[in-house]
């Protein structure tokens, strides 16, 4: 287990790393000089209040959004297009063709080259959707709609995965299968990187918290040193707020 310090110090072997982004459209400066470096796996949690840029540091990382400066590197390396065709994304409005529940997967798979229906029921079964290929996803719940969302993603079979308040307005139900998937996906070794205001979430499945405020990680550490000892004005601000201290 890394300690507070070994996250800060993880740059020379990290998975994913980002470091001194910088990213103002227009003349606001919403990413201000983000330092960010995870390992290759686990669950990792970026926390912060509203409006801190945790959803744009995720599209900045997964490369949606192209920062005004700095890098994100894979293993050392800059992002090359094998390793972004590697990523999925789960928005928290779940991202659906207006197609059936089976073809939304099936999309995926085709796009890949890797056409499997026997692979596709895996998923579906996996995410709670036995038996609905045929039912348009349009009339599916919400909860039952980001679990398929989820089941594009992981269609992919991805590397990295990363996940923007994927649970924020599901029943504990489909939550805690979401949690669960979250936990097989680390156990395959797929690095899993998840905004979430959920701070039981983050308790409950995070290897590491790292705390994001006016477009910077101010703090990064293990989970249990987070909420043991948060160093940061901003996150002991937060956390007092929320009564978790
Ligand atoms: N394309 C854009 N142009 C201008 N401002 C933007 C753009 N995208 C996001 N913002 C602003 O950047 C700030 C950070 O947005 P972001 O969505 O990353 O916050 P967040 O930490 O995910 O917040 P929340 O917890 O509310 O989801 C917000 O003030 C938002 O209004």
């Amino acid at each position: 287990m890394r300690d507070t310090a070994s996250y800060l110090e993880l740059e020379a072997d990290a998975g994913l790393s980002a470091t001194d982004l910088h990213y103002a459209p227009g003349r606001s400066r919403l990413i201000d000089g983000l330092t960010l470096h995870l390992p290759d796996s686990g669950i990792h949690c970026l926390i912060g209040p509203n409006g801190a840029g945790k959803s744009l540091t995720l599209r900045l990382l997964h490369g949606l959004l192209t920062p005004d400066a700095g890098a994100v590197r894979w293993r050392g390396d800059t992002m090359s297009a094998s390793d972004r065709v590697a990523q999925a994304m789960v928005f928290q409005k779940p991202v659906l063709l207006r197609r059936s529940v089976a073809a939304n997967v099936d999309f995926v798979l085709k796009s890949r080259r890797s056409a499997d229906p026997t692979f596709r029921d895996a998923l579906l079964k996996r995410v709670g959707l036995e038996g609905r290929n045929r039912q348009p996803a349009r009339l599916l719940s919400g909860g039952e709609q980001q679990r398929l969302a989820l089941a594009r993603a992981l269609a992919i079979r991805p590397r990295v995965l990363f996940l923007d308040e994927p649970t924020a307005s599901l029943d504990p139900n489909s939550a805690r299968l979401i949690e669960e998937i979250l936990c097989e996906e680390r156990h395959h070794g797929t690095l899993c990187v998840l905004v979430t205001h959920d701070v039981g979430q983050a308790r409950r499945l995070a290897d590491s918290v790292a705390f994001v405020s006016v477009g910077r990680i101010v703090e990064h550490s293990t989970t249990d040193a987070f909420f043991r000892a948060p160093v940061s004005r901003e996150a002991r601000a937060y956390l007092s707020n929320l009564m978790v201290l």
